[in-house]
């Protein structure tokens, strides 16, 4: 870096950070990207840059003068002594364009060891690079035109997926899937802003009459192409996000044994004794290829104790919040009829598949969706119809309630073919666009119904991060030839 230099000083600072986990590894990948990576590895491997996009390996050495410190001199250690070997070191070189984020770019694949990375940092930053901010490397390849945001964000939740089914979807969002949709969407409002500008533009001519109502039908059709997408949603955001199952009813009923069993392991106290458990108990499963937060909670019931008051408080809490709640009875309760379970809302078991309100009227997930009704200790008294009985002590049927549970944890996160909207983000941008496609399809004057459909241009530009003037000039000038 050249502090005065006014080309290199508009650029932007190289960046590095660790690609890989921290915590014992054998390797550790460092990438680096920006202007100034191609002569920061020539100092690191005595000048010795590896061809571009091979892996070659390097003697890595400090560069002289960085024993000064990182804030000395910027460009210290540019020149061609070789200081303290550092490691040797797998070394890939990316110049740009072609690269991940479209700059300069290189890897570093380091033996693993903190005092190694550690070192290596240090001069990177003597070699004026600085530590990255998170998503730093995305957010340049997303600058530089490299993928949009929608894809962006197909990255992050590939980084983040834990079930093959939350991969899938990721993997297709990352491949574009839902910018095509997107885009093939603004293309289409392109065509009708055109025409609407035409219709400014030479008012009395050139149109059929009936272009009018074609246009009008084309306006309706795309709207309801995206309200059909957002009705298709919902289960794609709760796959990305996972799912909430609690575990309430009366005390003692068994819930606590149950999430054990459920969870594999003894993750909640069990006693004989009513109140056992208090706070809420979140343990974390994967069931029909979705992960689930299952949440054990304080056994219903009224009571003076104030901490048990307050665990009581927050069961209910997260039996509302929850997107299917599993309500236990007591089967050895003589009053743990239908009918008489305490705390579920509703009297008597509830099918599996009725009371959905699958989204809010917003788009917002809702709470509560399911309830299943789970009789326990069938051991000792069979379940009444409508109840699916258990016993957590024996573990009868309790595979069966985990495939019931896997099936709804499928149902719940289902979604159809096509691309489905994935964040809050891409429904309020969709339900912004259907929105200001009404209005389009509503207004009389060209004017109007144009500025309409600029403005659900507008959101679904935002929504890939583009938003397409240039384009509109383009599309109105090429399609309708208008200089003619
Ligand atoms: N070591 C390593 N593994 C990795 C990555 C990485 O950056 N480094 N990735 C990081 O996310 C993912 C792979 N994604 C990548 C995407 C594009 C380019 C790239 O260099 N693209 C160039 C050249 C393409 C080509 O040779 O065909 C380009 O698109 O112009 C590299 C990695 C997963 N694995
Ligand atoms: N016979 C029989 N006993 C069971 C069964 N499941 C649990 N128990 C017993 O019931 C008692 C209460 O179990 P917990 O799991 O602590 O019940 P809980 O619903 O979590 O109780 P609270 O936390 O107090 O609300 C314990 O003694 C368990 O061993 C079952 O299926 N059959
Ligand atoms: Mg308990």
């Amino acid at each position: 870096m050249i502090p005065h230099h006014p080309s290199v000083a508009a650029a932007e600072p190289t960046i590095f950070a660790r690609a890989t986990g921290t915590g014992r590894a054998a390797i550790a990948v460092i990438r680096l990207s920006g202007a100034t990576t191609g002569a920061i590895l020539d100092c690191l491997c005595g000048h010795s840059r590896p061809p571009p996009r091979r892996a070659v390996l390097r003697a890595l050495r400090a560069p002289t003068g960085s024993g000064a410190g990182p804030h000395e001199h910027p460009g210290a250690g540019l020149g061609p002594d070789a200081g303290e070997l550092l490691d040797r070191a797998l070394v890939l070189w990316f110049p740009g364009p072609h690269s991940y984020t479209g700059e300069d770019a290189a890897e570093l694949h380091l033996h693993a060891g903190p005092a190694v990375v550690e070192a290596v940092g240090d001069a990177l930053v003597a070699l004026g690079a600085r530590p990255a901010e998170p998503g730093e490397f995305t957010r340049r390849a997303f600058r530089n035109g490299r993928l949009d945001l929608l894809e962006a964000e197909g990255i992050a939740d590939l980084i983040e997926a834990e079930t093959q089914a939350q991969r899938r979807q990721a993997l297709r969002q990352q491949d574009g899937a839902l910018s095509r949709l997107y885009a093939g969407w603004a293309d289409r409002l392109r065509v009708m802003l055109a025409a609407a500008e035409a219709l400014i533009d030479f008012p009395d001519e050139d149109l059929p009459p009936d272009e009018d109502a074609l246009i009008r039908a084309e306006i309706r059709m795309l709207g309801e192409a995206m309200r059909a997408h957002l009705r298709d949603g919902a289960g794609a955001e709760r796959l990305r996000t996972g799912l909430f199952f609690a575990v309430a009813g009366p005390p003692n009923a068994g819930k606590s044994t149950l999430v054990n069993l459920l969870c594999g392991r003894d993750a909640a106290i069990v006693s004989p004794w009513a109140g056992t458990t208090r706070d809420a108990l979140e343990v974390r499963l994967v069931l029909g290829d979705v992960p689930v937060t299952l949440v054990d909670t304080a056994g219903l019931r009224d009571t003076d104790d104030p901490v048990e008051a307050e665990g009581v408080r927050r069961a209910r809490a997260h039996a509302d919040a929850a997107d299917v709640v599993i309500r236990v009875a007591d089967g050895a309760d003589a009053s743990a009829a239908p009918g008489a379970v305490a705390g579920g809302g509703s009297d008597g078991p509830v099918s599996a598949t009725t009371g959905l309100d699958e989204t809010g009227s917003d788009g917002t997930r809702s709470g509560a969706a399911t309830t299943l009704p789970v009789w326990n200790k069938c051991d000792l008294q069979p379940a009444p119809p409508g109840w699916l009985g258990v016993s957590a002590l024996t573990g009868e049927n309790v595979e069966t309630l985990r495939d019931v549970l896997a099936a709804e944890a499928r149902r719940l996160t289902a979604s159809g073919a096509a691309p489905p909207p994935t964040r809050a983000r891409h429904r309020a941008g969709i339900a912004e666009a259907a929105a200001r496609l009404e209005d389009a399809a509503r207004e009389e004057l060209p004017e109007l119904r144009g500025e309409a459909l600029r403005l659900a241009m507008d959101a679904l530009g935002r929504l890939t991060g583009r938003i397409g003037v240039e384009d509109l000039l383009d599309t109105v000038f090429n399609r309708f030839c208008i200089g003619k």
